[in-house]
């Protein structure tokens, strides 16, 4: 089994528990309920090269990372440092997210809020809405083409936006042929733990001009930044090197200022 397969085994094990707790068609309704999320596309679209900044505890190839102890105010250095956005981790088993730390960033910030966690089911599609989501995450190599193009479709259709993340250029394929409009190059191996920095730079330059491109994992500073950036790169995703900083606000800070100075190469929309 490698790390991808063990993670939802896991995944699906606590849904099944959530889904016993709050039955699938009164989480729906409860959710509907919820203000709308964000234009999130219009966010991701705007001048400069984004910053994503995740709220990440532990994780499968690190270990532990940072304790977080108050995830809220993580995030509120996040924003008060720049980030276009904030994604909060909230599978428990391997990354000690859960969807309480997701409510706390909710109520502390005002940035679309990205649901990071291994979607297998329309069940944590509602949840990540009613917990007030603009984004979810879909993992293209966790899910069978109809399954990712449903949840896509069902992400949309209650108005969130879905990044499809992808690791190699037949997963990128997929994402198209799905209608994802963002996609997510993550430069780590999910069956392996491998990171390849590289691979952005090989899957990126092949997806339309318009597809939002995010380039995931393993951002250490403006110097990734800059070379994702000339890669194609809306945005990067970033989470050890921003939780092990000692000083979020102002690790966010530098990404941002590089994503934002006339030297930076970015698309121009
Ligand atoms: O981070 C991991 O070890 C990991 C292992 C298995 C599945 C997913 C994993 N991480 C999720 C992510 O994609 C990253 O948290 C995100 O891209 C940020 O990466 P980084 O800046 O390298 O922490």
């Amino acid at each position: 089994m490698t790390v991808l397969e063990s993670i939802i085994e896991g995944v699906r094990e606590d849904l099944a528990v959530r889904e016993a707790e709050l039955p699938f068609d009164v989480l729906r309704a409860k959710a509907a309920k919820v203000a709308p999320p964000q234009d999130v596309m219009a966010v991701l679209r705007s001048p400069g090269v984004g910053v994503i900044a995740e709220v990440k505890r532990r994780s499968p190839s690190k270990g532990a990372l940072a304790e977080i102890p108050e995830p809220a105010e993580l995030a509120a250095q996040y924003e008060l440092g720049g980030a276009r956005a904030i994604s909060v981790l909230t599978e428990q088993r391997r990354f000690g997210g859960s969807l309480a730390d997701f409510d706390a960033v909710r109520a502390a910030v005002g940035v679309p809020l990205l649901r990071k966690d291994f979607i297998v089911s329309p069940y944590q599609v509602h949840e990540a809405r009613l917990h007030g989501a603009d984004l979810v995450l879909l993992i293209v190599a966790a899910l069978e083409q109809n399954a990712l193009v449903s949840l896509l479709d069902r992400v949309e259709s209650l108005g969130m936006t879905a990044l499809v993340e992808v690791h190699t250029a037949e997963e990128a394929d997929r994402a198209l042929e799905a209608g994802a409009s963002v996609i997510g190059v993550n430069a780590r191996n999910l069956h392996t733990l491998e990171v390849d920095k590289d691979v952005f730079g090989r899957i990126a330059p092949g997806l339309p001009f318009e597809t939002i491109k995010i380039a995931e994992s393993g951002v250490t500073g403006p110097g990734d930044l800059m070379s994702y950036a000339g890669a194609g790169a809306d945005a990067v995703l970033v989470g050890e090197s921003l939780v092990t900083s000692g000083d979020p606000k102002v690790a966010v800070n530098k990404l941002v200022t590089a994503g934002s100075h006339p030297a930076c190469p970015r698309p121009s929309r």
